[in-house]
């Protein structure tokens, strides 16, 4: 990327764009672009349209999302697909229009099938059925990686895509239903460990509620108290997890290393599977990283596991040796991002979303 290019990084306050614009600071690209969700909404195609029309970004980072945990994507399932497709389509066909030189799309693990070979390679996308919970997601996120592979068959753009593992990190969700699953076990273990101590004042400063009657109604209804915390499902799925700047670091890793251009298998008739898994290559148990969270925050009480809630897809580990042989690793392993993330959650009240 031309360190003087005009970058516009599309979801700038999440999580993940929020680390992209860090990363970028930091490496010294210092032209760049970005809206709020309430100044340019991207399902919002004129809108789009004139600010691309406006402002022809040279690079474009994908990062805008709606995003949620397995309930979340369970329950909006319409919202999910609807809201990720146009704001694809419109981000990526007006990317095109404008000759935008480099595009990368941010997609996510679980477009490849509820029982892909572990770990999951690239080439097994589409090969067989969805899991069910967060279906609509993941099609509109397959969609997305057919229009980057299709414009650039068919216009020669130079759109790449990424498909990140579990993220988490500064900036994280912490809303306790709509999270992942990582956020909302440190916020409830805090809380249990609150209670724990007999401080009901923090937590109805946490829960941001008027009183103590309406903070012990929140923690009931999400199995949370001084001596137990409930934990979805059967804590037997496993989930791997990549700290969010890491991933920051290989979307702009991979932004200057990586075109369209070097997906061409030598000699292929067919381009196909144009998207390159972003991970750490480890998985844990749901349980194992809810012990985890349970030692890290110093919660003392019992985990309690609600088979009631779903588990979700068993496993989906990604086969990280594409992204490997590129020369990209990831730094922070799941123990330190626990603390890291965990620490950052105490330091930065004004900053957690969803809380
Ligand atoms: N977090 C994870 O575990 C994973 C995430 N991903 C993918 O990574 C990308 C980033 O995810 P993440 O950072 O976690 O998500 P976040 O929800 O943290 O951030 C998404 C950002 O997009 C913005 N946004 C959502 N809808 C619109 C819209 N219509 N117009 C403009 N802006 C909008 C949000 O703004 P606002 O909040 O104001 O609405 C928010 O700033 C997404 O593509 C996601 O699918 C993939 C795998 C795992
Ligand atoms: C990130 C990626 O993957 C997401 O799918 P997911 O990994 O299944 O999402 P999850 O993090 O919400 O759950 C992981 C596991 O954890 C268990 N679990 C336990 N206790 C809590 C809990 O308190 N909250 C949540 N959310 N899950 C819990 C939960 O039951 C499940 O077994 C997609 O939605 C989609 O967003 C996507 O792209």
């Amino acid at each position: 990327m031309d360190l003087n290019g005009k970058i516009f990084v599309a979801g700038h306050r999440g999580l993940v764009g929020s680390a992209i614009v860090r990363q970028l600071q930091n490496a010294g690209y210092t032209n760049l672009i970005t809206r709020t969700h309430t100044e340019l909404d991207l399902t919002d195609q004129l809108a789009v349209a004139d600010f691309f029309g406006k402002e022809k970004p040279d690079y474009v980072f994908l990062a805008a999302a709606k995003v949620g945990g397995i309930i979340a994507n369970n329950t909006y399932r319409a919202d999910f697909i609807y809201e990720n497709l146009a704001i694809q389509n419109n981000v990526i066909h007006q990317s095109y229009l404008h000759g935008v030189k480099k595009l990368l799309f941010l997609g996510s693990t679980c477009i490849y099938p509820r029982e892909c070979p572990q770990p999951m390679k690239e080439e097994s996308l589409l090969t067989s059925p969805l899991e069910y919970t967060n279906e609509p997601y993941a099609i509109a996120k397959i969609a997305g990686i057919k229009l980057c592979e299709s414009y650039n068959l068919q216009y020669g753009t130079n759109f790449i895509s990424v498909m990140p593992t579990n993220l988490y990190g500064p900036g994280d969700n912490f809303d306790l239903e709509k999270s992942h699953v990582l956020p909302a076990m440190v916020r409830k273990m805090h809380l249990a460990k609150l209670m724990e101590s007999g401080d009901l004042q923090a937590v109805v400063a946490d829960l941001q509620v008027p009183n103590e009657d309406e903070a012990l109604a929140i923690l009931g209804k999400f199995g949370v108290s001084s001596t137990s915390v409930q934990i979805w499902g059967t804590g037997k799925p496993r989930r791997e997890f990549l700290w969010s700047e890491d991933m920051a670091a290989a979307c702009v890793y991979l932004m200057q290393e990586r075109d369209f251009a070097d997906t061409y298998a030598p000699g292929s008739k067919e381009v196909r599977n144009t998207h390159i898994n972003i991970g750490t290559g480890e998985d844990v148990s749901i349980a194992e990283l809810a012990e985890l969270v349970r030692q890290t925050v110093g919660f003392g009480g019992e985990l309690v596991f609600d088979a009631s809630k779903p588990d979700g897809t068993l496993r989906k580990l990604t086969d990280v040796s594409k992204l490997h042989a590129l020369g990209w690793r990831h730094q922070v392993d799941l123990g330190e991002g626990v603390q890291k993330l965990y620490s950052w959650y105490l330091n930065n009240d004004q900053m957690r979303r969803g809380v």
